[in-house]
């Protein structure tokens, strides 16, 4: 292995000369000693030593470089850089290393204070380098790995083949155009995925724009798709999934980001995003029955979008003029309940000073969304369900029967059946309200709509309080990612507003986030206490609290203690401590504690 040449004669000498790895080298450093610069090759395959020392590859000057200072292994995966127990250490991109990390173009190493910069000549990628499903996978995970932990780009270019084919021209264009840090193979018969390191999938960017003409030349009829880290997903299945999805959405011969199969349903005042497919389909579902009259029955855990949903059927169906009135079942007032869903006449009860119009009939000509609809109370079933058969209401203290026009929403965070089987709720109300049954996936189950919602809500979050925007670190977004949402979106949604308001510079870095989502773990039991607005980790590790913070911790142990011994009936709870119920109910939301399951009795006629 060639030493560097002396200092005099570093600057001037070009690459590849006077070493006999430069014919056969791949990429150089770039190296940057005190007031000189000089490339040094790496060779083809091999090992440089870096440090002070005579018998250094890439001899340095420096008395802050130890004279056996770090290691540069080169094998057809490319280089990596190892630090060898060095007294000022080794950094990549501004960070020390402590176990071998591989270098790409754009890296910046540093050696003491010697600066060196990774340059990548293009070198065709040998055909055995088209991997197979399985190695491609851990390779991308690799990849996703070192794109979040030092904040670098990574798109993932996919490729379904049109029905004419085009393999074997499509795996010549991988083989002289993939360059030395990139790798490609075949998820199936039909599907292509490149990783390309580096590449920010902006729009118009060369290395893309490029791979994409070349691919299309080999297979015209091929429809392509890219999906880029972080901001299309953090994790490798997201990843080729939002890449996928993108291509499906690319006309034949044609080319779309996962960007752009973003959805923003515009709902009136409401704007609800939908990238993930399975939520595309079922707002395309909600569509084609809002063209119906049918009762919608919406299931699925709490904060998840379940009003969005209902909303959005009312908004497409003919009632869209009249009004939507939302009803949170589980807040209503126990021993009221009656009256505000059906309205109460004057006198009627000790304090009914007034007649009441209620809920129900507020929705004349319009629908009417009965939220936690697994909450109310047998009595109310029953007349309910005669509300809905025969189109009219009797108020509390009236006899005379109104006429009504409403179609009903309703949503439930319980299994509905498991309620009737257990006698619960009523079965005939049940099979009214389920007419069709619209099942939303939880936030987990749906990762690649994590980025898109954290920086539209963070964006939105940053116009209402007149600050510019705030970015989200890449760390940020992998702690996201990996973190369980057991409060759903409402619970990202608060997070959002929280570091909106929190946050002082630009950024926001995974340390502003609160200390329960940096152990991360997409495992994190759902109903585990969420509090967006908990303090961030520097925060939580002093030894007092700020007094805000105690105080929503000892509401959070109150309202859940209240909650067990009210056996989850959220009415009995507010009252055990004293707290209005709709607030009661509010905070529970807030804060994301699930309300137990009341023990009620068999529902009665
Ligand atoms: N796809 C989405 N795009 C934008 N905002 C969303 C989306 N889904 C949910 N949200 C927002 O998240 C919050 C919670 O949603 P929503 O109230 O619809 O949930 P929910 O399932 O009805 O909750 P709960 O079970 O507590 O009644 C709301 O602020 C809502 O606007």
């Amino acid at each position: 292995m060639s030493s560097a040449p002396p200092p005099s004669a570093r600057d001037t000498r070009p690459l590849g000369s006077g070493s006999e790895s430069a014919e056969t080298s791949a990429a150089y450093l770039l190296v940057l000693e005190g007031e000189s610069s000089w490339r040094f090759p790496l060779p083809a395959e091999g090992v440089v030593l870096v440090g002070r020392d005579d018998k250094a590859d890439l001899r340095l000057k420096d008395e802050s470089v130890s004279r056996r200072h770090a290691r540069i292994l080169v094998t057809d995966e490319g280089p990596r850089v190892v630090d060898l127990g060095s007294q000022n250490g080794t950094s990549l991109n501004g960070r020390p290393i402590d176990d071998a990390r591989p270098l790409l173009s754009g890296d910046v190493v540093a050696f003491g204070a010697v600066v060196a910069v990774v340059r990548a000549r293009h070198r065709p990628m040998p055909a055995r380098r088209a991997l197979d499903s399985e190695r491609l996978m851990v390779r991308l995970r690799e990849e996703v790995e070192r794109a979040l932990r030092y904040g670098r780009p990574l798109t993932v270019l996919t490729l379904a083949l049109g029905e004419q084919g085009g393999r074997e021209l499509v795996e010549a264009v991988l083989t002289s155009e993939a360059g030395p840090a990139e790798a490609a193979g075949w998820l199936d018969a039909g599907h292509l995925l490149w990783l390309l390191p580096e590449v920010a999938g902006e729009p118009g960017e060369e290395g893309l724009g490029e791979r994409v003409e070349a691919l299309l030349s080999a297979s015209p009829r091929a429809r392509l798709g890219a999906a880029t880290c972080p901001s299309d997903g953090c994790d490798a299945e997201t990843l080729v999934a939002a890449a996928r999805t993108a291509a499906q959405t690319a006309a034949p011969g044609g080319f779309a980001s996962a960007a752009e199969g973003v959805t923003r349903l515009a709902l009136a005042e409401r704007v609800v995003l939908v990238a993930d497919p399975a939520m595309a389909q079922l707002y395309a579902l909600l569509r084609r029955l809002a063209a119906s009259e049918l009762p919608v029955l919406i299931r699925g855990e709490t904060g998840v979008g379940k009003e969005n949903a209902a909303f959005a059927v009312h908004h497409w169906s003919r009632r869209a003029g009249g009004p939507f009135v939302p009803v949170n079942c589980a807040a209503l007032p126990e021993g009221l309940v009656e009256s505000e869903l059906f309205g109460h006449e004057r006198g009627a009860f000790t304090g009914a000073t007034h007649a009441r119009v209620g809920l129900l009939e507020s929705a004349q000509g319009g629908t009417v969304f009965l939220d936690e609809v697994g909450e109310l109370p047998a009595s109310a079933q029953a007349k309910l369900l005669r509300a809905l058969e025969v189109r009219r209401i009797t108020r509390v203290g009236e006899t005379r029967e109104r006429p009504i026009d409403i179609r009903v929403v309703a949503a439930t965070h319980r299994d509905l059946e498991a309620e009737v089987a257990q006698g619960r709720f009523r079965q005939d109300l049940y099979f009214r309200l389920g007419a069709a049954t619209v099942l939303l996936p939880s936030l987990r189950e749906r990762p690649r709509e994590v980025p898109m919602l954290a920086r539209d809500f963070l964006e939105r979050a940053c116009s209402a309080l007149g600050r510019p925007g705030l970015e989200l670190a890449s760390g940020t977004m992998h702690a996201l990612s990996r973190h369980g949402w057991p409060g759903n979106v409402r619970e990202l949604r608060n997070l959002m507003d929280y570091v909106a308001a929190a946050v002082t510079g630009n950024v926001v870095e995974p340390h502003h986030l609160p200390a329960r989502m940096l152990g991360g773990g997409r495992g994190a039991p759902v109903g585990e206490p969420v509090a967006p607005e908990m303090a961030p980790v520097e925060v939580a590790r002093r030894a007092r609290l700020p007094l805000a913070q105690e105080i929503r911790e000892l509401e959070r142990r109150r309202m859940q203690e209240a909650l067990e011994e009210a056996e989850g009936v959220q009415t009995r709870a507010a009252a055990l401590i004293g707290m209005p119920i709709r607030t009661f109910s509010f905070k529970l939301k807030q804060l994301g504690l699930q309300p137990r399951a009341p023990r009620r009795g068999p529902p009665t006629e």
